[in-house]
């Protein structure tokens, strides 16, 4: 034997010095066993034939076990789990691909909508291509690289200026349902812990899916009004039982939703969910109606400075607008919806004390809103401050009438959901891939998004309606 038998202890030992569970501990891994393999291979042949000398030269053997070595550490990198899944391939994926996969697996799907080949990117429509078709198989049993390449996927889109990203986050809704087993409702499931943590989790949560009125708002290059429609119905196809289709609001100040009209009146017809719009006054309500809507929002702000900014009123001539929209409403029996945003922090004033949001939401139940959303605009809150928040909101509107409605700035959103189950709340807002923002509240992120928000559902053993 000569030198080149030890290479492979050689590179063992250096392997242990590798962090384990990183990619260059597992590639080199393989790379070793292949080394010994090819070694011990050789030493056989070598007894074999009762040669004295190698079988080869040192020279020809240190190749033989580079060329294996490096084909190996290739090889394992081609059967990680993302490659058969072409999750790698997902920031060329066309956004309207990402739809198709986005509801491929869902509840009901639509049979029109199936096979749509164009798509279209950064605004520009491009016809169906290679890129646009990939197949997109869901069958892997991990979810921890789908969901790490998921949130790699988006960070990379909205860093390519992307227009509209609802990636393959539908598929997410019916793949994370069947890989989580219900705990909380389970028979088995009769822990003390378990019954006082989760003794007030509603067994069932109403998800009020806003990506394409909230979630695209804030998007600066003009989604087609085509994709936002087929966006709808996908969402819809999922088992959504709300999404919020637009808002009729000025287009000088919301110019991405200057098409409501167009959206509504492609999608005012389908059956089986609800389709409100945001309205900021009669002028708004009056168009919604027009265009066909059925339900409407009307959104005030618990801070001054923010009500301001996002309606170029004060909260009190705010409320006297939704006053107007819901005594119009009343006459046409049109169900209105009330957001307060703001309800922890405002970009402007900073904290905002629980007694006003309390008042606003208040008002807003007065004057016949049959929901109150309560918003964190700028997702600056914790259980620590939604807490408070609920507790004096709490106090002034039955806890069945409210919902909350959470950005994830901070990664508080599912904290700040599961405590809001925890005090009754039975109605949760929530953006598909978590799209979203404020064009008026600097720095505010996206919108918790719906398929973290019906996978921690799942794992409570909550259903919800979106399958
Ligand atoms: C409220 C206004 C209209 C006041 O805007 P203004 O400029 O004060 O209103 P104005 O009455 O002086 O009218 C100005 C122009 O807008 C027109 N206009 C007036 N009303 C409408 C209407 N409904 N639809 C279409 N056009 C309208 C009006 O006709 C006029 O047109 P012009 O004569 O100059 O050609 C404006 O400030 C506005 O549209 N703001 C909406 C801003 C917005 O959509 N922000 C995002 C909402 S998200 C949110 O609030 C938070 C939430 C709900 O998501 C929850 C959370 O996260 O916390």
């Amino acid at each position: 034997m000569d030198n080149t038998f030890y290479l492979p202890i050689w590179l063992y030992t250096f392997y242990v010095m590798v962090p384990h569970n990183s990619a260059l501990g597992s590639e080199l891994h393989c790379s070793i066993v292949a080394l010994f393999v090819v070694e011990i291979c050789g030493l056989g042949v070598c007894l074999h034939l009762g040669s004295e000398r190698p079988w080869m030269s040192a020279d020809s053997r240190l190749l033989l076990l580079l060329i294996c070595s490096v084909s190996v550490a290739f090889a394992s990198r081609m059967s990680s789990l993302e490659e058969p899944l072409g999750l790698d391939k997902l920031p060329s994926l066309s956004n309207i691909d990402r739809l198709y996969r986005f509801s491929s697996s869902a509840c009901r799907p639509i049979r029109e909508d199936m096979g749509m080949g164009n798509c279209w990117i950064e605004g520009r429509s491009c016809s169906s291509s290679n890129s646009c078709n990939d197949d997109f198989e869901d069958n892997t049993e991990e979810p921890v690289p789908w969901r790490r390449q998921r949130r790699n996927s988006l960070q990379r889109a909205s860093s390519l200026g992307r227009s509209c990203v609802a990636c393959g986050t539908m598929s997410d809704l019916h793949y994370l349902s069947s890989y989580q087993r219900p705990s909380y409702c389970n028979d088995n499931c009769t822990g003390e812990l378990k019954y006082k943590l989760f003794k007030d989790i509603p067994r069932y949560v109403k998800i009020v899916e806003v990506g394409p009125r909230d979630g695209l708002q804030n998007e600066k290059t003009i989604v087609p009004t085509s994709i936002k429609v087929k966006l709808i119905r996908k969402l819809v196809s999922c088992g959504l039982p709300v999404v919020e289709a637009t808002s009729f609001v000025s287009p000088k100040w919301v110019p991405q939703l200057a098409d409501a009209k167009d959206v509504m009146d492609a999608v005012k017809n389908l059956e089986g969910v609800r389709l409100p719009v945001l309205t900021p006054n009669l002028k708004g309500f009056e168009a919604a109606i027009a265009a066909g809507a059925k339900e409407v929002a009307v959104f005030a702000s618990a801070s001054e400075s923010f009500s301001k900014s996002n309606i170029n009123c004060s909260i009190e001539e705010s409320l006297a607008r939704y006053r107007a929209v819901t005594s119009a409403a009343k006459k046409l029996s049109i169900p209105v919806r009330g957001y307060v945003s703001c309800v922890v922090g405002c970009p402007v004033e900073g904290f905002i004390s629980p007694s006003k949001v309390a008042y606003v939401a208040k008002e807003l139940h007065n004057m016949g809103c049959f929901e109150i959303s309560l918003g964190d605009t700028i997702g600056v809150a914790t259980p620590g401050t939604v807490l408070p928040m609920l507790e004096a909101v709490m106090a002034v509107v039955p806890v069945e009438k409210l919902a909350v409605h959470f950005h994830d700035t901070y990664g508080q959103s599912l904290p700040n959901i599961l405590l809001s189950l925890q005090m009754g709340i039975s109605t949760v807002d929530s953006s598909v891939s978590g799209l979203g923002g404020c064009p008026y509240a600097r720095g505010a992120s996206g919108n918790v998004a719906t398929e973290d928000v019906v996978y921690m559902l799942n794992g409570l053993g909550v259903t919800t309606s979106s399958c």
